[in-house]
């Protein structure tokens, strides 16, 4: 593809001998849109600085399984989730448009109905409860709107489903309150906020919230789900992109950055796009100097990082449900609660291979054990499941990506938790010194912890950028909350005068 002559202006606004205008810190799906949106606007004069030995960021495939049997799995992001675009639907979701682009293989992927369902005892059928929870899951979200018409404070969603009445205590209550909330939020309904969680459901799957559809496509790629972004970004030029290139300390000021990479590299420019995850943000794997200011460093901590761990199995050959997806209900909420099989006529027939997933501190914990571990406590669930079957062999092979341990994502993606509030988040994509910038998947009020967030975010950073670059104003764009003030629940007249009204 032939790209845009850099505009002169751009050239000659960047100061003498800087490395480039903008460094983009970070090759995921943000980065590489803000690269495009900047190109499209006339800059090219960038670079993305990706740590990794490819682009692509949390789209993150591998080979998996014995020799001559291998298959391409998704360890990371696996699903377009809300396809839109259709008749009777919402907008299209742009990363189905890039999907679709480049041919990408993919399949309907239907989590909601023909599911196989087990319990402690082996197969069980509580579908009834399913029902129920499906059908309050909406409810949680349409009480959610009504406390926003109603300006009422945002609590968490634990508190949501007490107050419309559900209630789980049995297994097989908390497994399908697990597989509606958890399995996509990768947290707990207490660690989630009520109102965030819901608009996050509905601003993606609710068409007449303005979602794009309730669809989901699951990759069955063989060149891997990242190919779409991969060759979105092929449009940039060798020197546009710098892998293998771990960013260790970003300097600041008024007059611009300098970014120090681990082996000591030091590059400079007038502007750095910060699109590494909340969770490397929150740790201390990138230092600032100076220090951030402390309304950023405030947002930051305050939003948090969940887990979603795949553990993918491949055996000898399947002897498990023939459908999609298996609900499993344990004692223990949060215990292997969600297998798929990928051994399925949608996926990859004779492959062998399913997978379980496990979210949140369950995540957290298998981090620390060893792969033979985590096999033992799976086998055990198996043979929980099939208790007449007593020739279930042991997997050929084992694979799981430790996500909170990562230091290049410290999680899989963001979550919304009560104690973070609007001006929370929009410091949080506020810019600093009019030099740092933010985006990421984080940074999406409207799809947080989604790949069409990351790409809705790459895009208005890029946009806003290269305003401010042409010299359309820097100043007005993302300004920040010194202070997040809540006080109303402390000024107590204020509160008392209020409900005399
Ligand atoms: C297990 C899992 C399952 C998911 N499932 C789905 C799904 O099915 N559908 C969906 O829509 N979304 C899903 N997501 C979320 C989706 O993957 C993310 O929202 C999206 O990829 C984030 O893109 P990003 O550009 O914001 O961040 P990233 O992709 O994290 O990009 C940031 C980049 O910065 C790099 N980096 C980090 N630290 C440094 C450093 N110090 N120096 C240099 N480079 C660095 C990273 O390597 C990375 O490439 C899933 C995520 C995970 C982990």
């Amino acid at each position: 593809a032939t790209l845009p002559l850099a505009r002169d202006d751009n050239l000659s606004k960047r100061s003498r001998g800087k490395d480039a205008t903008v460094l983009i810190l970070g090759g995921g799906v943000s980065g590489i849109i803000a690269a495009k949106t900047l190109t499209e606007k006339g800059i090219t004069d960038f670079k993305i600085i990706e740590a990794r030995d490819e682009l692509g960021g949390r789209l993150h495939s591998e080979r998996f399984g014995e020799p001559g049997r291998q298959v391409t799995v998704e360890v990371g992001a696996n699903w377009v989730q809300g396809i839109g675009g259709g008749e009777g639907q919402g907008p299209e979701n742009p990363i189905w448009t890039l999907v679709r682009k480049y041919g990408v293989e993919t399949r309907e992927s239907s989590y909601y109905s023909n599911i196989a369902m087990f319990d402690q005892t082996g197969p069980a059928d509580f579908s009834d409860i399913f029902d129920e929870y499906e059908h309050d899951y909406t409810e949680l979200t349409v009480a959610a709107g009504a406390r926003v018409e109603k300006n009422l404070v945002d609590t968490t969603a634990r508190t949501g489903y007490g107050l419309i009445n559900v209630k789980p205590k049995t297994p097989h209550e908390m497994a399908v309150e697990y597989y509606t909330f958890d399995w996509e939020y990768a947290q707990t309904p207490e660690q989630s906020s009520w109102i965030a969680s819901s608009w996050g459901n509905n601003y993606t799957f609710d068409v007449a919230s303005g979602g794009f559809s309730p669809d989901n496509q699951l990759s069955i790629d063989q060149r891997g789900f990242k190919t779409f972004i991969q060759k979105e970004a092929e449009f940039l030029a060798p020197h546009q992109v710098s892998l293998n290139s771990v960013v260790k300390t970003i300097t600041y000021s008024g007059e611009g950055v300098t970014v120090t990479l681990v082996d000591g590299t030091k590059l400079e420019a007038d502007y750095a796009l910060v699109s590494f995850s909340l969770g490397v943000l929150q740790h201390d794997d990138v230092t600032w100097e100076p220090e951030l200011p402390e309304w950023k460093t405030e947002a930051v901590q305050s939003m948090s990082m969940g887990t979603y761990t795949k553990i993918f199995m491949q055996f000898p050959k399947k002897f498990w449900f023939d459908t999609e997806i298996a609900i499993y209900a344990d004692r223990v909420r949060g215990r292997y609660p969600v297998w798929q099989s990928l051994d399925h006529d949608n996926y990859f027939p004779g492959s062998g291979v399913i997978f379980a997933t496990v979210t949140g501190d369950w995540s957290e914990r298998i981090e620390a054990l060893t792969d033979a571990e985590v096999q033992a406590e799976l086998m055990d669930v198996l043979h929980t499941m099939y208790p007449d079957m007593t020739d279930i062999p042991e997997p050929t092979s084992i694979l799981f990506h430790r996500w909170w341990n990562d230091p290049l994502t410290r999680g899989s993606y963001s979550n919304w938790p009560a104690s973070f509030f609007q001006e929370h988040h929009d410091n949080l994509r506020a810019t600093v010194d009019e030099r740092l910038w933010f985006t990421g998947e984080h940074c999406s009020q409207k799809y947080f912890g989604f790949l069409h967030g990351a790409w809705f975010e790459g895009r208005d950073a890029g946009q806003e950028l290269a305003q401010c670059i042409n010299g359309g104003g820097c100043v007005h764009v993302r300004e920040h909350f010194e202070e997040v003030r809540n006080a109303r629940p402390y000024k107590v007249d204020d509160y008392n005068a209020g409900r005399r009204k």
